[in-house]
C-alpha cells in the first residue's frame, strides 16, 4: 500500500517534468533553425524589401528573407507600426494565436491542485510514521527495535561508576540466563524495573547490558514513539510490542521516557488525553497480562518518577526502582577510563585529576569530553591525546555555550561537606542516634548533600532522649558551617524546619515536656511521626507556654550540637576532607575518623590516588580552620 502511493507521488512529478520539457519543445518548432536578429534590425531588413513573409506569434516573429534564410526577433512592447512596414514593403504575413494547451495538459492543469493535495497528504502520513520505516500505513505495529546477541555487545564492564545499580539488577540477568532454574531455587524476579535518575547517566546503556550479559534480545522503543495522533494507535502498537516480545523471550523490552505515556492519568495538557490514556491503560494490562515465567522483563527509564501513574508502580508492574544518580569521584574516573580505552591517550593523561575537576559531570559528559579532548588532539595534529586536550575539552563544555548548572562552586562544595559532616560527627557522638551509614556531597534533586542514618529496628515508638538527640543532630550541619565557614546557608532551613516540628511534637502530643506535664496539648500542626491532622483545641494562654517550652528545646539542643562540635573539631575537619576528596563516605570510613584513623579505601570501586596538585581541588586550607 504505502509504496503505491510512494511511486504514484515520483511518477506525478515525473510527468510534470516530461510535461514542461514537451512544452519547450513545442514552442521552438516553429523557429528551429532560425537566425536570432535584433527587432529594430528586422524593421530595417523589412524596409530594405529583403524579407519575403513573416509569422507573429504573440511577441515573437520568425521570417524568410528573400534570399532563403529564416531569421527570428521578437518585441516586448506591441510595435504599433510594425504591421504597415509589412504591408508598405509587401511582406506577407500571418498572425497565429498564442498556442492553444494540449489536450493532456489542459487535463494536467485542472487536475493539477487535486495531485498536489495528494502529495502533500501523503507526505504527511509519512513524516507521522518517523519516516515511514515500518511502512506509513502500519498504524498498530509497534516500533520497537530489537538488538540479538549479535548487534549488541555491552556488557557490564562498559557500564562503570554505578556498581550499586548493577548490584541491584545482577539478580535479573542470573534470571534470564535460565529462568527455569532460577524459579526451581526460589528466586522472586520482578515483573517490571524502573530506572530512574538525571539525563545520561546511563540508564540505557545499563539495560542493555543485563541483555548482553544475559545473552537475550533486547526491544528498546521510546515512549514518545507511542504517542500518536490517532486514538488506538498507541494502545495497538503496546500490543504488538508484548506479543512480539513473548514469542523472543527470555527477553527485555526497554522503554525509554516512560514519562511520555506513564504520567499520572487525568494531568497534563488540557486535562487528559485520551491516547496516551489508552495507551497507558494497555500497558498495564499487559503487564498484569503475562505470567512471571514468560521471561519477559520490561525496565523502563525516566527522569522524573514523581510524575508517573501511581498504578504504573504497583505490584507486578514496575515493581523495583533502581536509581542510577550521577557518578560520584570514583565513578567519573572510572567512566572516564573505559571512554578512554577508545583513543590513544599520553601517559600524562591522569582520569583521577579529571574527575575530581567534573562534579555534577553525568556519564554522558564524560563521555563527551573524551570525545572532545580526542577532536583537540586531532586538530592539533598529536598522535597522543594530552592532558592539555582534555583541560581545552573541559573549559569548552563547562563554560560553553550551555553552562551547566550541575557544576557546583568550590565554596559551595566546601560549605556543603562542613554541613554534612557536622549533621554526621553530632550523629556519631550521640548515644540513641541511629548509625550513619552514609554521607555524601553529590547533588541530588534539590538537595546539596545528605546524611544517611539507617535505623536499626522499624520505627514503633520514639523516645524521648532519641527525639532531642534528632533534633541536636539537625542543628549540626548549620552549627558547622557556622564555626568552620563563618557563614550562614540558605541550605539548613529544611533542618530548621524539622526540627522545630519534632519539638513542638514532643511538647503538644506526646506530652514529653516537664513543665506542661504529660497532658496532650493538641494544635493544627501536623503530627511529625504519624502525619495526622489534628484539630486546635488549646487557649492563647496555654498557647504561650507551648511556645516557649518549644524555645527552650531548640535551645538547649542546639548548644548541645554546638560544644559537642566545638569539641570535636578535628573530627569534622578530618571528614570534610574525606568528603571532598571522595564525595561520597560509608560507615566504615565515618568510623575511622571518629576514631582518628585516616579513613579506609571505600568499599566500592576503585581508589582515587592521592595527588600532589590537592590544593585546587578543595582540600582544606589552613585558613578555614581557624576559629572563630
Ligand atoms: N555509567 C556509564 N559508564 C560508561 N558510559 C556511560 C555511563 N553513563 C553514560 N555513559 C555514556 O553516555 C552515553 C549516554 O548514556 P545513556 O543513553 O545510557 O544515558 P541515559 O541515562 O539513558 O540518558 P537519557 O535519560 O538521556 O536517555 C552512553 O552511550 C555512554 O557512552
Ligand atoms: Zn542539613
Amino acid at each position: 500500500m504505502n509504496n503505491m502511493f510512494s511511486k504514484a507521488a515520483i511518477w506525478v512529478v515525473i510527468a510534470l517534468v516530461l510535461f514542461t520539457v514537451f512544452k519547450q519543445f513545442d514552442a521552438k518548432g516553429l523557429s528551429s533553425g532560425a537566425a536570432p536578429m535584433a527587432y529594430s534590425e528586422f524593421i530595417n531588413e523589412v524596409k530594405a524589401g529583403h524579407i519575403s513573409d513573416a509569422v507573429i506569434e504573440d511577441r515573437n516573429i520568425i521570417a524568410n528573407t528573400s534570399d532563403g534564410k529564416k531569421v527570428k526577433t521578437s518585441t516586448t512592447f506591441l510595435d504599433r507600426g510594425l504591421v504597415g512596414d509589412l504591408l508598405n514593403n509587401n511582406v506577407k504575413f500571418d498572425v497565429k494565436q498564442p498556442e492553444e494547451p494540449s489536450f493532456l495538459s489542459q487535463i494536467f492543469i485542472s487536475w493539477f491542485p487535486m495531485i498536489l493535495l495528494l502529495g502533500v497528504w501523503i507526505f504527511f502520513m509519512r513524516q507521522m510514521q518517523g519516516g515511514g520505516k515500518g511502512g506509513a500505513f502500519s498504524f498498530g505495529k509497534s516500533k520497537a527495535r530489537m538488538l540479538d546477541e549479535t548487534t549488541n555487545t555491552v556488557t557490564f564492564a562498559d557500564v562503570a561508576g554505578c556498581d550499586e545499580a548493577k548490584d541491584e539488577v545482577s539478580e535479573i540477568v542470573d534470571f534470564l540466563r535460565d529462568p527455569t532454574k532460577f524459579q526451581k531455587l526460589g528466586g522472586r524476579i520482578p515483573h517490571g524495573v524502573l530506572m530512574v535518575g538525571p539525563p545520561g547517566t546511563g540508564k540505557t546503556l545499563l539495560a542493555r547490558a543485563i541483555a548482553g550479559e544475559a545473552k537475550v534480545p533486547f526491544f528498546t522503543i521510546s515512549g514518545s514513539d507511542f504517542v500518536e495522533m490517532f486514538v488506538g494507535v498507541g494502545a495497538s502498537r503496546v500490543r504488538d510490542m508484548f506479543e512480539n516480545a513473548k514469542k523472543h523471550s527470555p527477553c527485555i523490552i526497554f522503554i525509554d521516557e516512560i514519562d511520555a505515556v506513564g504520567r499520572h492519568r487525568g494531568a497534563g495538557m488540557g486535562g487528559g488525553n485520551d491516547e496516551r490514556e489508552q495507551t497507558l491503560n494497555q500497558m498495564l494490562v499487559e503487564m498484569d497480562g503475562f505470567e512471571v515465567n514468560s521471561g519477559v522483563i520490561v525496565i523502563a527509564a525516566t527522569n522524573r518518577a514523581d510524575v508517573l501513574d501511581k498504578a504504573l508502580l504497583r505490584p507486578g508492574r514496575f515493581d523495583r526502582q533502581v536509581v542510577v544518580g550521577l557518578p560520584d569521584i570514583r565513578g567519573r574516573e572510572q567512566i572516564l577510563n573505559v571512554h578512554m580505552r577508545k583513543v590513544p591517550i599520553s601517559t600524562d593523561v591522569k582520569a583521577d585529576i579529571l574527575a575530581r575537576g567534573t562534579p555534577g559531570f553525568s556519564g554522558a559528559d564524560l563521555a563527551n569530553l573524551v570525545n572532545e579532548a580526542a577532536l583537540f588532539a586531532a586538530r592539533r595534529t598529536k598522535r597522543l591525546v594530552e592532558m592539555q586536550d582534555f583541560e581545552d575539552a573541559k573549559d569548552k563544555i563547562v563554560m560553553g555555550p550551555e553552562r551547566k548548572s550541575a557544576v557546583m562552586r568550590e565554596e559551595e562544595r566546601r560549605n556543603t561537606a562542613y554541613h554534612e559532616s557536622g549533621h554526621a560527627v553530632v550523629a556519631k557522638l550521640l548515644p540513641k542516634a541511629d548509625p550513619v551509614h552514609k554521607v555524601t556531597i553529590m547533588p541530588r534533586g534539590f538537595a546539596l548533600g545528605l546524611t544517611w542514618q539507617l535505623p536499626e529496628h522499624d520505627r514503633v515508638n520514639m523516645y524521648k532522649d532519641k527525639m532531642l538527640e534528632e533534633i541536636a543532630i539537625l542543628f549540626g550541619g548549620r552549627i558547622s558551617e557556622e564555626i568552620f565557614m563563618h557563614q550562614m546557608s540558605t541550605g539548613a532551613s529544611n533542618d530548621f524546619e524539622r526540627a522545630t516540628k519534632l519539638a513542638r511534637a514532643m511538647v503538644t502530643r506526646y506530652g514529653m515536656s516537664e513543665t506542661l506535664g504529660t497532658m496532650v496539648y493538641e494544635d493544627t500542626e501536623q503530627d511529625a511521626y504519624f502525619g495526622r491532622m489534628a484539630a486546635k483545641t488549646v487557649s492563647e494562654a496555654t498557647q504561650q507556654k507551648v511556645d516557649a517550652e518549644i524555645r527552650s528545646i531548640l535551645d538547649q539542643q542546639y548548644a548541645l550540637s554546638r560544644s559537642l562540635l566545638e569539641e570535636n573539631r578535628d573530627k569534622v575537619e578530618a571528614m570534610t576532607k574525606a568528603l571532598l576528596d571522595w564525595e561520597t563516605i560509608d560507615a566504615d570510613q565515618i568510623n575511622d575518623i571518629m576514631e582518628g584513623l585516616s579513613p579506609r579505601l571505600p568499599k566500592y570501586g576503585i581508589p582515587v590516588k592521592k595527588t600532589p596538585t590537592d590544593s585546587s581541588s578543595g582540600g582544606v586550607s589552613p585558613t578555614a580552620t581557624a576559629p572563630a
